[in-house]
């Protein structure tokens, strides 16, 4: 799967853990930024990444931040995308099976490294379910 990864410096050391296991799993990742820990603002990466995936160039989008809400607000600007905030395995299967949520935004201060990790796997393992899904989340969109 082609897999697009950002967020800000408080995300960044899961993000290079993230990405290592993606590319060990044999993803082709992208790692929009930042390149370190230095203090950074995560629109400058996750506005490029949300792009990526709105373009089809990507197909999910994985977005690392302290608290996972300023990546999520920002990728949620873009049309096309439909960013869930994920804290647990079930909310990341929720967020693809009920919402056919194209990026996982994380909360890298507030949980454990093994559950980020797991959460990303579930989320890129599980598919939507379509149906009366579908429907709702064709209103999403602002006409
Ligand atoms: O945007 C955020 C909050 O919604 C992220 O959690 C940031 O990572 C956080 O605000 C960064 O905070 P810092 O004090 O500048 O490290």
């Amino acid at each position: 799967m082609k897999i697009g990864i950002g967020g800000d410096h408080a995300g960044f050391a899961y993000k290079q853990q993230v990405k290592q296991m993606l590319e060990e799993q044999g993803h082709e990742v992208r790692d929009f930024g930042p390149n370190s820990e230095e203090s950074t603002d995560y629109p400058d990466y996750v506005h490029p990444l949300a792009s990526a995936i709105e373009s089809g160039e990507f197909q999910l989008g994985i977005a690392i931040c302290g608290s996972g809400n300023g990546v999520c607000m920002t990728v949620n600007k873009h049309q096309n995308i439909r960013g869930a905030l994920v804290w647990n395995t079930e909310l990341a299967a929720l967020a693809r099976q009920h919402n056919n949520a194209n990026v996982v935004c994380i909360p890298a201060r507030f949980i454990d490294l093994d559950l980020a990790k797991s959460i990303v796997n579930t989320f890129i393992e599980t598919n939507f379910e379509g149906g009366r899904h579908q429907r709702r989340v064709d209103k999403i969109a602002c006409q």
